[in-house]
This record gives C-alpha cells, structure tokens and sequence, in this order.
C-alpha cells in the first residue's frame, strides 16, 4: 500500500530546488515533525513514519501516546480502540470481536489489519502511533505483507505484572476486558506471543525499552527524547 513516491533527500537535491526552496522544505519537515498533526508534508510525501507502541495490559501504552500525539503531532491508532468501534458499530465482525476480547485472546490479523489500513489511508498525517499491535508473529507478517511497511521505532512499555493488574483493575472506563479473570488471560497471551514480536524487534535493533513504572511525566522524560532523535536522523537524511 505504501510506496516510497518521492524521498526527501531527491527531493531537495533535484535540479528544480533552489536554496530558498530548500530552505522551506527543511522548515516544512520541522513542523511536522514537532507538533503539526495534519496537513504539511503528508499532502506531498506518503512515506510514513510508522512507530509501534507495545507492552502488556495497563502497562500505559494510551496514556503515553495521549502525550506523543499531543508533542509531536502523531495520529494515534489504537488497535483496542479500532476493534471496539467496530462492535459498537454493530459490524458483521462485532460479535466475534467481543468474545475475543472477553477470552483475552487475539482477533484474526486480517480483521484488525484492515481496520489500522482504513485509518493510515484516509489521514492525512504521515506518523503514525500503532498502539497495541502487533500481538503476535502472525499479526506482524500480515502488517508487513498487507500494508507493506515496517515500522521505523518500537515502543516496548516495560511493567510489572502486579502494577499492570492494579492500573488495569481501577481503570474504571467500563471495558468488558477489565476483570481480574480476562487480565490473568490477557498476560498469559501477552508473554506467550507478543513478547517474541517485543525480541524480535529487539533483535532488528528497533526497540526503545521504558522503564513503565513511575508517574506519567517521569515515563514521558524516557520517551521524549527518542522523537527527538527522531526529528534529528530525519533532517540529517534530507540534508545529505
Ligand atoms: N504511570 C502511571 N502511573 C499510574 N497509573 C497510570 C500510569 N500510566 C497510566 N496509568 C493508568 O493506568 C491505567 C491503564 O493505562 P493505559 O490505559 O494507558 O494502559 P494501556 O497500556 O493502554 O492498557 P491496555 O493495553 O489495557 O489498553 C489507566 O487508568 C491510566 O490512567
Ligand atoms: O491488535 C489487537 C489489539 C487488541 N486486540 C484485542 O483487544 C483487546 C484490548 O486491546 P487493548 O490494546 O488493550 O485496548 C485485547 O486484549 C485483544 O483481545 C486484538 O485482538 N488485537
Ligand atoms: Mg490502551
């Protein structure tokens, strides 16, 4: 789906570009990558910028992102968030979704696939926070083989399983999924088959780990400076 059209650095070095010219393409590229959310490059460039943002239930994947989309103008997709719409929207596909999510297990990758697709399609922002996917090795593949991308950073959101339960337990939004018995499900999956896509990621020398337990501005300070770094590498790339 995704296809490099034009890359940045051809961009500024074709023959066409002068200096002032350039100049603007750096200035639009710094706004959006600090806090423009929609609009800007996206309406020329569609390459995203894709980060996967993982860790077990409660560990406070939501709740970062909220702070990431509010400091560097991401769009956040939470994949929990899709797949409930999808069952208030009473979908053909919303019954299955439910009982998945009540057993704690994982829906087929297609559905969920489709659903974040759907999303990256019709925004017009080119970064994207994927919250709470890829779950599994299949899950990963089917991103890659239906979207046709990678994603540039993972996120892995590092928490103890006690303070998950207890973030989870007093959450207090009404989600059928936080019980004491749909938890103890949801960590089993969570260690038996996201945390190989957490290795393998690693192993690709993609992960930033986070330490998750603290208050929400002393988990920010970790991940602040990895879009930092971000913005840095990216302008770096269209200068050379
Ligand atoms: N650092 C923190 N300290 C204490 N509570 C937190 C912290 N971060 C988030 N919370 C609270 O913990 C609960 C779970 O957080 P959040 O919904 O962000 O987790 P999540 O990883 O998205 O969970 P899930 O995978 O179940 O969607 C929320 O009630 C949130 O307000
Ligand atoms: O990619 C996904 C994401 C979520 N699910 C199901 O939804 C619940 C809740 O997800 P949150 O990320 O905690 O909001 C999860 O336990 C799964 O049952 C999924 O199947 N695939
Ligand atoms: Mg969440």
């Amino acid at each position: 789906m995704w296809r490099r059209v034009i890359s940045l650095s051809s961009l500024i070095s074709s023959s066409k570009s002068t200096l002032s010219n350039q100049a603007a393409v750096r200035l639009k590229v710094w706004e959006s990558l600090t806090t423009e959310a929609k609009g800007g490059i996206a309406s020329w460039v569609k390459t995203p910028f894709i980060t996967f943002v993982l860790g077990g239930p409660g560990s406070g994947k939501g709740t970062q992102c909220e702070k990431i989309v509010e400091t560097f103008g991401f769009t956040h997709l939470s994949a929990g968030d899709l797949l409930r719409r999808e069952i208030a929207s009473n979908s053909k596909d919303g019954t299955m979704i439910l009982k998945t999510i009540i057993e704690g297990k994982i829906v087929p990758s297609e559905v969920t696939v489709k659903l974040i697709k759907r999303e990256m399609e019709s925004s017009d922002n080119v970064k994207f926070l994927i919250d709470g996917f890829p779950r599994s090795e299949e899950n990963r593949v089917s991103f890659e083989q239906i979207i046709g991308a990678e994603p540039n950073i993972v996120l892995y959101f590092d928490c103890p399983e006690k303070e998950m339960i207890e973030r989870v337990l007093s959450r207090n939004q009404g989600r059928v999924d936080d019980n004491i018995n749909t938890i103890k499900k949801r960590l089993e999956v969570f260690e038996a088959l996201s945390l190989p896509v957490i290795n393998y990621y690693s192993n690709k020398g993609k992960l930033h780990k986070i330490n998750a337990v603290g208050t929400v501005d002393e988990i920010f300070e970790q991940v602040h400076p990895i879009f930092d770094m971000c913005k840095v590498s990216f302008l770096v790339t269209i200068l050379i």
